[in-house]
């Protein structure tokens, strides 16, 4: 049986993707999307989509559920909307699989309560490129024996948030085992605000915006007279769309909230 998918921000760089990739893939059906303005009655009516993309388009997700029952809600929107999505998903009894990045640390524990009192599967995922997912398993590990780290992500000039959700859970990573530790030296004034970047207990997280870029980080790590770097780059879209489809068989297996790809790949 087809796993029915429902898809927030059909319009966007990613979630144009995902449709395309829910559409393709022989164990999914594209039951719905959402949208928060009246684009159209189904995906056929916008240019960006061919004839044969029957979805109707909700901008309410109460009547989308109620309409057309999917399994899961695909979010590839905005951080200010994301939140409210997953929490009405949730509530409605259908699985969030959540790329959208922007989440604070109260929003994924109450989310995270939620999934457990209604035994759901969710999954927010801050990449969903292998690469990336890779890229951070090796900055924890490396972290273990060169505690000096800055992280500097580089994405399109299109991007809302800063530091990126892929930067923010690197850093909770290495946070792990990392003790805590101040850098740079102690006395050390930004003479100019914001030059020593942001800082995530005592790491700093450096982001670049220009156009070109898509999504791109590096993981520095300083030693003795050595330095690692770990870097890893989506140069397009399509990097991301394994891990979407992965993740929406995935949570259709689970009954709580997983925050990043790490903790199940
Ligand atoms: N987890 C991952 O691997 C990845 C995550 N991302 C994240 O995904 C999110 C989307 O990225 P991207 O596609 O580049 O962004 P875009 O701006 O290209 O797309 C976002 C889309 O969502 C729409 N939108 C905004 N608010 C709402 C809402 N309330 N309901 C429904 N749709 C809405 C926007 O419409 P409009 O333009 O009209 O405002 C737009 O069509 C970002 O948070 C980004 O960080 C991106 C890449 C990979
Ligand atoms: O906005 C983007 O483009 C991306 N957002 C995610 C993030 O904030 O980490 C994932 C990826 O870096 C692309």
């Amino acid at each position: 049986m087809s796993i029915r998918v429902a898809i927030a921000g059909p319009r966007g760089k990613m979630g144009a993707e995902a449709v395309h990739t829910v559409m393709k893939h022989d164990k999914m059906e594209l039951v719905a999307v959402l949208d928060y303005k009246e684009v159209g009655k189904t995906l056929a009516d916008l240019e960006m989509f061919p004839a044969s993309y029957t979805a109707p388009i909700f901008t309410d997700m109460s009547e989308l559920v109620e309409a057309t029952a999917p399994d899961v809600l695909v979010d590839l929107t905005s951080p200010h909307a994301v939140y409210k999505h997953t929490k009405e998903a949730l509530n409605l009894n259908v699985r969030p699989v959540i790329g959208t990045t922007g989440f604070t640390d109260e929003q994924l524990v109450e989310l995270s309560a939620i999934a457990k009192e209604k035994e759901l599967g969710c999954i927010i995922a801050p990449n969903f490129a292998i690469g990336a997912i890779l890229m951070m398993k090796f900055a924890k590990e490396a972290a273990k024996y060169l505690p000096d780290v800055e992280i500097i992500e580089m994405h399109h000039d299109q991007k809302l948030d800063a530091p990126s959700g892929t930067a923010v859970k690197t850093a909770q990573l290495i946070q792990e085992v990392r003790a805590q530790k101040m850098q740079g030296h102690p006395e050390e004034k930004e003479t100019l605000k914001g030059a020593r970047g942001a800082e995530l207990d005592g790491m700093r997280i450096h982001s670049v915006r220009l156009p070109g870029l898509v999504a791109h980080q590096q993981v520095l790590f300083g030693g003795d007279g050595q330095l690692l770097t770990i870097r890893h780059d989506s140069l397009n879209r399509n990097s991301f769309m394994s891990g979407v489809a992965f993740c929406v068989e995935e949570v259709m297996k689970m009954d709580q909230l997983v925050y990043g790809l790490e903790n199940i790949i």
